[in-house]
């Protein structure tokens, strides 16, 4: 994408109410608003569902259209990519999906205690370098900030075409001793897959798809 067009998407979400861009020291410094108000944000004290690395945020909003009961919000450092989200969750008037442009490491800033019902990892970045695997979205780190910000029933879901992250995340949550709810490594091929992992493809999977390759998935929760 051009820089043009980025910074046309940039103004633009200046100008969407289901955008919020909180500036990091506002976030860092435990002053963000929305923590703990989230329930305020969306008029409604529904279940709320996050989508951490959404991209163009195809899973908030194809779950949002599905779920009209449940508040959706898509995490992306990108915002030209949430843009598309949320530029067709207004043309649409489906006004229970929010994109939020921060770092997923904040998340514990972002929501408080309990306030999460239910996360959506959808084909992040596997990160196979050893280097890199602190910015894995199933480490160790990353699952106990989720656990923090889930509520007790609260479940992962991880979608991803990357056989090692797949297998990376199932022997860390039985090392760990997480419950793992469901996995299947092959989704579109094996029978069982809930309709909500078949019935939506994001902007990644579809290239994934294209080329062949398995999709997998995974919901476990974190104890
Ligand atoms: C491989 S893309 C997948 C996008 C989308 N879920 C899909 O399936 O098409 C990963 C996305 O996660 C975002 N991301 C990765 N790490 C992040 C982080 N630590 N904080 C915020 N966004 C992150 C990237 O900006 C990118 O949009």
């Amino acid at each position: 994408m051009g820089s043009k067009n980025k910074l046309r998407r940039f103004k633009e979400n200046e100008t969407f109410e289901n955008v919020i861009q909180p500036g990091r020291e506002e976030v860092v410094s435990g002053n963000f608003s929305l923590k703990g108000k989230w329930a305020e944000h969306f008029g409604n004290d529904h279940p709320i569902v996050l989508e951490l690395g959404c991209g163009k945020g195809e899973y908030s909003v194809g779950l949002a259209r599905k779920y009209p009961g449940k508040n959706f919000i898509g995490v992306d450092i990108k915002g030209a990519r949430f843009w598309r989200g949320a530029k067709t969750a207004l043309e649409e008037n489906i006004p229970n999906v929010a994109f939020l442009r921060s770092q997923i490491e904040l998340i514990t800033d972002l929501f408080a205690e309990g306030e999460v019902s239910e996360i959506w990892l959808t084909f992040p970045d596997p990160q196979i370098k050893y280097k890199r695997t602190k910015h894995r979205l199933t480490n160790r780190k990353f699952l106990e900030k989720y656990k923090q910000v889930l509520n007790q029933e609260g479940c992962v879901h991880l979608k991803t075409d990357s056989e090692f992250l797949h297998g990376y995340t199932l022997g860390l949550l039985q090392g760990l001793g997480h419950e793992i709810c469901y996995a299947n490594h092959d989704v579109y091929k094996n029978e069982g897959s809930p309709e909500e992992v078949l019935g939506i493809q994001t902007f990644y999977e579809n290239q994934y798809l294209e080329a062949g390759k398995a999709i997998t998935y995974i919901r476990f929760k974190v104890k």
